[in-house]
């Protein structure tokens, strides 16, 4: 008799489920557990006050990102709050033995860039951080969602949590993307489609050309969305591209570890003729570059459209009125030639190499708009590497760009880059709420080719201009 032909997330999640409670959660056993200065100080206390320990300390990776200054990383960090996180960081993983990647070593970065490039992420495991964006490694075809403190704590002293099953959604998006779509347009595209509840309850696989033919960095931007319409996270299939990607990377397997793990790793996909609870398709044409004109991430539109009119959505007129008022947009307005004055290319959606390549390619060779500020910040150290190895930062620098050092930055402002009040901001990030990027901060999400062309005209562009 055949199997029953199951999910690549079926496949994933049952083979991690250390007991099932009936009626209950699974009791879930976890791979890969990555933590920052954030979310980890009470959880480290509450070990304490319990007197446990942490259970298997190599497999928690530590790195600082989120309070890190973005200039002079070898002074000493000024906000005391944001030192002493950094310190309790450093104090807690050297008292367990837990690798940490602080401020100043070259591995340190963003925890969603830095897990992968160094060959921790793989696919098959369960990932876990108490960070929302842990859907980022689900690009692997891991099971990877955020926690929050309680279970980092549960996590460190048992290595599983409680997980009730979150039910499955496929997106499948086929066809050929057109000139400057990226990856990032397609999240954004997909969330305005979903809004940012739609996919709430759910684990999503991304399915299609479009995803097939992916870089790993393009499809780690997909993922991180995920968690941007209401998904639990968001995997996809692992490939050649995928293995290609990890072969040869610091801590990724090495000889015979190696093939028998790309063995493994070649059956993680979804049989035909397995079931979702959700399949929704999508269309690569009809995507154009995105921008956001409103207070959340599904709140986005076609670059060359005009913002939407409250009676053309469904939803509350009042939230809608007031989201634009925030913005000091009204609606049916152009988004294209609207003015900015901040452009913020980085974080854990945007902040690797094949990013800074994009903005490259439409900085190259202009000059920065005068009376634009711009925060180039890459998402690691090793991509801040890759930018002066391949040439970027020279290009960079001549338009009149300078390079800051990497970490969270204005993504979500815990340090000191934040946009002022009333401003606007062409970001890659993934979040657009009231005051993410500092207070009273206006922030448009977009691509790094968007924030390119943004960066050079000072107006909101269509960066199929340049191309
Ligand atoms: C600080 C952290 C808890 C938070 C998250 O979970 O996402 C942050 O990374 C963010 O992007 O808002
Ligand atoms: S870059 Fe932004 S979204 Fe990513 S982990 Fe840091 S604060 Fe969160």
């Amino acid at each position: 008799m055949s199997k029953t032909p199951s999910t690549l997330f079926d496949k994933v999640w049952d083979s991690h489920v250390v007991r099932k409670i009936e009626d209950g959660p699974d009791v879930f056993f976890i791979d890969r557990h990555f933590i920052h200065e954030v979310t980890s100080p009470v959880a480290f206390l509450g070990l304490e006050t319990r007197g446990t320990g942490v259970l298997f300390p190599e497999r928690t990776f530590a790195t600082a990102d989120h309070n890190t200054p973005t200039i002079n990383q070898h002074l000493p960090v000024e906000d005391p709050l944001s030192a002493n996180q950094l310190l309790q960081l450093e104090k807690n993983t050297s008292k367990y033995g837990i690798s940490h990647w602080g401020l100043g070593n070259p591995k340190n970065g963003i925890v969603h860039v830095v897990g992968p490039e160094n060959g921790i992420t793989l696919p098959g495991m369960t990932i876990v951080c108490g960070d929302s964006h842990t859907s980022t490694h689900g690009a692997f075809g891991a099971i990877a969602f955020g926690i929050g403190t309680s279970e980092v704590e549960m996590v460190l002293s048992s290595q599983c949590i409680m997980q009730p099953k979150p039910k499955k959604m496929i997106i499948n998006v086929n066809g050929t993307l057109g000139k400057g779509v990226t990856p990032k347009d397609v999240a954004l595209y997909i969330i305005s489609k979903l809004s940012t509840s739609g996919a709430t309850g759910y684990f999503v696989e991304y399915a299609g050309d479009v995803f097939r033919n992916m870089s790993m960095e393009g499809r780690m931007t997909v993922c991180n969305l995920s968690i941007e319409m209401g998904a639990r996270g968001g995997m996809i299939a692992p490939d050649q591209t995928t293995f290609d990607y990890i072969d040869g990377r610091e801590l990724a397997p090495k000889g015979v570890d190696w093939e028998k793990q790309l063995a493994y790793w070649k059956t993680l996909k979804t049989d035909d003729g397995a079931v979702f609870d959700q399949v929704i398709n999508f269309n690569a044409t009809d995507i154009e570059p995105m921008i956001t004109y409103g207070t959340n991430p599904g709140m986005g539109m076609g670059i060359s459209k005009h913002i939407p009119k409250a009676t053309d959505l469904e939803g509350g007129v009042a939230t809608y009125e007031k989201s634009l008022d925030y913005m000091g947009f009204a609606e049916d307005d152009a988004m294209i030639g609207k003015k900015v004055d901040y452009v913020f290319i980085g974080s854990c959606t945007n902040g690797r190499i094949e990013d800074f390549r994009a903005f490259a390619s439409i900085v190259k060779g202009r000059k920065k708009a005068e009376h634009v500020t711009a925060w180039v910040v890459p998402g690691s150290h090793i991509v801040e590497k890759q930018i002066k190895d391949e040439g970027i930062f020279e290009i960079l620098t001549e338009a009149g760009f300078e390079l800051r050092q990497p970490g969270c930055s204005a993504c979500l402002a815990m340090n000191d880059d934040k946009i002022p009040a009333g401003k606007y901001a062409v970001s890659t990030s993934n979040r657009n709420f009231e005051g993410r990027q500092g207070p009273g901060s206006r922030t448009l999400l977009a691509s790094p080719l968007v924030a390119a062309a943004a960066a050079v005209t000072g107006l909101v562009t269509d960066p199929r201009e340049f191309l």
